[in-house]
């Protein structure tokens, strides 16, 4: 499908305004179709960005350190492409380098790739932890991803206060049980 231009996205918001029994010309709505567009110019910025760039520069000089790099407590700003409800919540990544490391904030920028566009968590989890592993080529990633849903808090089943915890480990911290415990003790 061809992407559609910023006025017709413009008028479909107008429609779906219209939709809910609204009237797109009052004062108070009658920029909020610019707002819209423009709001999701910034949730959904992850498409004009390229993951494997947010890595590309990466520091050998580490004097031996071999150990896990822990950025935890990353704060996830989603929405999930079933309902495109917002998806909050927070995500722990984990490596363990191989003779080189990344900046840490690449590891926030690389998380917010793909939250700014429309995934299930799984996915999500699963984007970030293959990307490291492919770009960086670690001897481990580890990957968890506590978020709450807006579509079960504030739509649906309406259950507040639910998270939904996913994970995904590869390469030593799928192998070696220990790490994955310490993994989880810094993290709790
Ligand atoms: N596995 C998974 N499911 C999700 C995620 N985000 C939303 N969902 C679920 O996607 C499902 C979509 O189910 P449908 O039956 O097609 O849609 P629905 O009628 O809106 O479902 P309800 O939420 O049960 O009202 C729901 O169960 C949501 O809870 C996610 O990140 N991962
Ligand atoms: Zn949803």
């Amino acid at each position: 499908m061809d992407r559609p231009t910023r006025e017709q996205a413009e008028a479909a918001v107008r429609t779906l305004l219209a939709y809910v029994g609204d009237d797109p010309d009052r004062e108070g709505l009658i920029d909020t179709p610019k707002r819209f567009v423009k709001a999701y110019d910034d949730w959904f910025a992850g498409y004009g960005q390229d993951p494997d760039e947010v890595l590309s520069t990466t520091f050998e000089e580490v004097e031996g350190y071999d150990d896990l790099v822990l950025l935890k407590d990353i704060r996830i700003e989603s929405h999930c492409e079933h309902h495109v409800a917002p998806i909050l919540g927070v995500a722990h990544v984990a490596y363990l380098p191989d003779h080189r490391v990344v900046g840490l904030s690449k590891l926030a920028r690389l998380v917010d790739v793909y939250a700014k566009r429309l995934q299930s968590q799984e996915i999500l989890n699963e984007q970030i932890a293959r990307t490291l592993d492919r770009v960086l080529k670690p001897r481990g990633v580890a990957v968890v991803i506590d978020a709450q849903h807006q579509c079960i808090s504030t739509r649906g089943t309406h259950k507040d206060q639910v998270s939904c915890v996913t994970r995904t480990f590869l390469g030593e911290f799928k192998t070696n049980a220990r790490l994955e415990e310490r993994f989880f003790r810094l993290i709790s």
